[in-house]
């Protein structure tokens, strides 16, 4: 079963940014105004050196290539140990299908609000039109609007949620979310490869790998310095793959690196890659999910296309034995994916803590 809560929940009326944008507020509604803890600090002439801090570039093209595929394996894992975060370039993914992804997301969130609301996201699911992950009148709202659509296996699709416009949206997301699954598959081998383990380690396990696709759309705000584009969070999934702009780009991804945050600065036709919770549970804590978040700009609005690739919902999964052992005692418990997804979907998103629920604390 998809994950989806049995609790009534409220969450008062949330704005839909597009729309607030139109009617220019002279302020920002108060429930998009983070606490001064959470507010961005935006960047200036004079900001420091984590600007200047780029997240790993891995080719995929060199690690089918014998002369440089040890270097760039261990390229891989280092980027996984010590950021969490890649970049991928020659990936082999057509770039006409990436433009033309970023085409069909863009002109569905600039259909009329009647059209998109035709597909609403439920109070507490994450399927359809809206904000997810909103569970009170008192939280604080991202900057954003989402649609989120499960695509794999079949039986996680609500077909009421698939547009009819743009005229040919169902078709690229299906074609894209094929090309996307390979390329999960490959660099699931390649980690496992990286971690010395049996490079179908994953794919055994994994059975009918869930996946899901989000696109964010984050309109251009007024005062970037007083909203989150999206709450601080690590992914549920086991491999995350973010496309930013490859027809525009503009920088709003940021990754938290000992403790700064550390934006991501738009490679043209790369993709973004990150180890999701899963991994590093079967890691034991190795490769590791690390958090981030978006932030808005005042003038550009931006785009980012997101697949979630995870184990199918009826697998038990925790630490693999062989990354346990004196030195690397288990961090996590074993537990089933099915409930970790509803875990995931029926919490806020709020910096790792989701992640508690795998974790073991006595060693
Ligand atoms: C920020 O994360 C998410 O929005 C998200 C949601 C994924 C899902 C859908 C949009 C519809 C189908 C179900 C599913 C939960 C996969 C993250 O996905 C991660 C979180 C978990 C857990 C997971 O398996 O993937
Ligand atoms: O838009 C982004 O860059 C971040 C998206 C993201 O982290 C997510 O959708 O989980
Ligand atoms: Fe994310």
């Amino acid at each position: 079963m998809a994950p989806v809560p049995s609790f009534p929940v409220k969450v008062g009326h949330i704005d839909d940014v597009q729309e607030l944008k139109k009617i220019k507020p002279s302020s920002i509604p108060e429930r998009f105004v983070r606490d001064m803890i959470e507010r961005p600090k935006l960047a200036t002439a004079t900001t420091p050196s984590s600007c200047n801090l780029n997240i790993p570039v891995v080719d995929l093209s060199k690690i089918s290539n014998s002369q440089d595929f040890h270097n760039e394996i261990m390229k891989l894992s280092t980027s996984c140990e010590e950021w969490g975060f890649f970049q991928v370039i020659n990936h082999g993914i057509d770039l006409d299908l990436l433009e033309k992804m970023e085409k069909i997301s863009m002109e569905f969130f600039m259909l009329p609000l009647e059209e998109k609301q035709k597909y609403p996201m439920a109070p507490g699911t994450v399927q359809g039109y809206g904000q997810a992950f909103v569970f009170s009148e008192d939280q604080k709202l991202d900057w954003c609007n989402m649609f989120a659509l499960g695509v794999e296996p079949h039986f996680i699709r609500n077909p009421k949620l698939w547009p009819t416009k743009p005229l040919d949206f169902s078709e690229t997301v299906d074609i894209y979310s094929r090309e996307i699954r390979k390329l999960c598959k490959n660099l699931l081998k390649y980690i496992a490869m990286s971690l010395g383990l049996n490079e179908d380690i994953f794919e055994e396990m994994f059975g009918v790998a869930v996946q899901a696709v989000r696109m964010n759309y984050y309109p251009a705000c007024p005062r970037p310095d007083l909203v989150l584009g999206l709450s601080p969070h690590s992914d549920g999934s086991a491999l995350t793959v973010l496309q930013q702009g490859i027809c525009s780009s503009s920088v709003g991804l940021q990754i938290l690196k000992d403790n700064v945050w550390v934006p991501v600065q738009p490679i043209p036709n790369a993709l973004v890659i990150n180890i999701g919770d899963t991994i590093e549970v079967l890691t034991n804590g190795r490769y590791k999910s690390v958090e981030h978040r978006a932030v808005t700009h005042q003038e550009k609005d931006r785009l980012s296309i997101v697949t979630f690739y995870a184990p199918s919902y009826e697998i038990e999964l925790g630490p693999l034995a062989e990354l346990v052992d004196e030195n690397n005692p288990c961090k996590y418990k074993r537990y089933n994916h099915g409930e970790y997804s509803m875990h995931y979907v029926t919490n806020k998103l709020q910096g790792k803590k989701t992640l508690e629920f795998a974790k073991i604390y006595d060693n």
